[in-house]
């Protein structure tokens, strides 16, 4: 059985870095977010809205232009680029330089939509977060996956996991599958559940906070914008997935005094990222 490293407060404050008080947003970081369909476009924006609350100095969505209203109201802090398709993304095109990027959440698995991620996976060598329906799209074309820049963090929930390394009989036999395809493709895999455990290789991480007031559509596009926010501001991968989900576990713990279990919803988990880094230090 493989041994687990608990990821607790000792740990975190061994990866966590306090922002230079001379820093500007030019140096924070600036992250992209692609995602976004025809009525998920609040996934996006969850992601968006979660990557700057955890500090990138700037954020860019790339969505279908159904999108674009919505974004530009819900938060005017986040730039907007958009496809030239209205309800899907259909050819992935920005002129921007990312440090990051996060892609996946509500972005359906249509085929133009599934042939512009083939053509971004092609040519990227941005560091990545992958999550969602772009995870979907590559368990529908596995080869792809030998197209991601190394370290590049997976985010999937058990069904995702499932699409992407096949079934399972054992938690055991999971976690050694998961390795195998984390050693292969050189990928960083945050396999979310209760408890959240990260797979670098041969190294498990097994995460100390959350409970099940994340049981709540969005929390998962919400960990993908902290994460990619994370990576934007130079945190090493792995560091980044670690801190990114502590934070966003701190925050369901934080909550649950006040808010319980049943009405914490994933803007409440963006709303209390602020919360979880002060609690960080104390
Ligand atoms: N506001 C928005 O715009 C939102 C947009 N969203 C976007 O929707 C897209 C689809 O994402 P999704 O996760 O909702 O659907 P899907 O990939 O089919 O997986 C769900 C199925 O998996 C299974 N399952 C088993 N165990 C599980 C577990 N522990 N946790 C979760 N699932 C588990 C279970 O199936 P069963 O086991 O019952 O067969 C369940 O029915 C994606 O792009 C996402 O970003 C959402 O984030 C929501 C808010
Ligand atoms: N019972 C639970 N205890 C702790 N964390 C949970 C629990 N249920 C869900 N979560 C967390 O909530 C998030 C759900 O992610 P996901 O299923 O992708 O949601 P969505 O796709 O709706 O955003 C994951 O980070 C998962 O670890
Ligand atoms: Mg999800």
């Amino acid at each position: 059985m493989t041994n687990s490293i608990y990821i607790d407060q000792k740990e975190i404050l061994k990866r966590y870095k306090q922002p230079d008080k001379h820093t500007h947003k030019g140096i924070q970081g600036h992250a992209l977010i692609i995602g976004g369909s025809y009525g998920k476009i609040g996934a996006v924006s969850l992601s968006a809205k979660a990557c700057l609350k955890t500090g990138c100095g700037l954020v860019t969505v790339f969505i279908p232009k159904c999108g674009y209203t919505i974004l530009q109201t819900a938060i005017p802090e986040v730039m907007v680029l958009t496809d030239n398709q209205e309800k899907l993304i259909s050819n992935i095109t920005f002129d921007i330089t990312p440090q990051a990027i996060g892609i996946g959440p509500g972005l359906g698995q249509e085929i133009e939509t599934q042939k512009a991620l083939h053509q971004f996976l092609k040519t990227n060598k941005t560091p990545l977060v992958i999550d969602a329906d772009a995870l979907n799209i590559l368990s529908k074309n596995k080869e792809w996956v030998s197209l991601v820049p190394p370290k590049t963090i997976l985010t999937p929930h058990p069904k995702e996991l499932e699409r992407l390394i096949g079934k399972w009989h054992s938690e055991e036999e999971k976690i050694n599958n998961t390795i195998s395809f984390s050693k292969q493709h050189q990928v960083i895999i945050v396999m979310k559940g209760a408890p959240t455990q990260i797979i670098d290789g041969e190294t498990v991480y097994e995460n100390t906070t959350g409970n099940a007031a994340l049981a709540t559509a969005g929390s998962g596009d919400v960990l993908t914008g902290m994460i990619t926010s994370l990576v934007a501001q130079s945190y090493e991968p792995i560091n980044a997935a670690i801190l990114g989900v502590y934070l966003h576990g701190l925050t369901a713990d934080i909550a649950f005094p006040e808010m319980g279990y049943q009405s914490f919803i994933a803007s409440d988990v963006i709303a209390t990222i602020g919360k979880a880094f002060l609690s960080i230090t104390e």
